[in-house]
């Protein structure tokens, strides 16, 4: 029996969301690997439609990572600073390309007292969110902190970045096109995916997340693929070092409907 509610009819997605931008996108593909879509369409993703993929979500204090959070899940924005102290999380279910996936956003504390409880829900990350204040350059600079941070705790081979401006809406163009150019510097030295949004209009925080969910499920599907296929005689697996996929991908003996 399935004790789960369906998921949400705006939580469903049918395509790869796309990139913000073409420099600092973890990749440039249009649409998902066709061996992910092969696998969707013959069920063949194994335990990925019942795993719980966990999110951490870190950065300065009053970047605003409740808020983007509660954005998205809730839909509510909150004027008032409240701290997070130590963590709390969300869970939000998607369907991707017909397969049930779960994300667990953990929201941790950004002020330093509560950093030590924050930094023992780091492990188990299969995806990282670097939040920095368009408006502060300070919280830029210590992202490069936050990320090694929460490396300690995880495989930094494995793991997806999201490097994430927030209040977007505070910022004139001028001031934007300004911060954007050193934040995609940042990006790129890190191998994240850079992103720019405002919780208080709501500006790219969806496209942003669907963008985190299609990307995770994609690199689990991938997983699923490589460990399955380590077991059958004649597959291999490779790294693909073309600078436009950031991340592993799998290939070879790919079935008929994947050619
Ligand atoms: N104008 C504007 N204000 C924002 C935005 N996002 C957050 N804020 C404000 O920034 C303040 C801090 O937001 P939080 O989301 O609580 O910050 P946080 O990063 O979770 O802070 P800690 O929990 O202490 O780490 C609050 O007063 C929010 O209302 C935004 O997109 N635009
Ligand atoms: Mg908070």
């Amino acid at each position: 029996m399935n004790l789960l509610a369906p998921v949400r009819r705006d939580r469903v997605l049918a395509e790869l969301p796309q990139y913000l931008r073409k420099e600092a996108a973890l990749h440039t593909r249009r649409d998902f690997h066709p061996r992910v879509t092969c696998a969707c369409q013959e069920h063949r993703t194994g335990t990925v439609g019942f795993k719980i993929s966990k999110v951490i979500v870190v950065g300065d204090l009053s970047v605003g990572k409740t808020c983007l959070i509660n954005r998205f899940c809730k839909d509510t924005f909150d004027k008032n600073y409240k701290a997070t102290i130590g963590v709390d999380f969300e869970m939000e279910r998607f369907e991707v390309l017909g397969i049930p996936f779960s994300l667990q956003l953990w929201d941790t504390a950004g002020q330093e007292r509560f950093k030590c409880i924050a930094s023992t829900y780091y492990r188990g990350a299969q995806a990282i969110i670097i939040v920095f204040n368009l408006n502060d350059v300070a919280s830029l600079e210590h992202t490069k902190q936050w990320l090694a941070d929460a490396l300690k705790e995880n495989d930094p081979s494995s793991v997806l970045l999201f490097l994430v401006g927030s209040k977007k809406d505070l910022s004139t163009p001028a001031q934007y096109v300004l911060m954007e150019r050193d934040a995609l510097k940042v990006a790129q030295e890190m191998k994240a995916e850079y992103w720019a949004v405002s919780s208080l209009t709501g500006e790219n925080v969806r496209e942003f997340f669907f963008r985190v969910a299609a990307l995770t499920f994609e690199a689990n599907v991938l997983a699923e693929l490589e460990r399955s296929g380590a077991r059958r005689i004649g597959d291999v697996v490779r790294i693909n070092s073309d600078d436009n996929n950031l991340y592993l991908t799998a290939s070879k003996k790919k079935p008929p409907c994947c050619l």
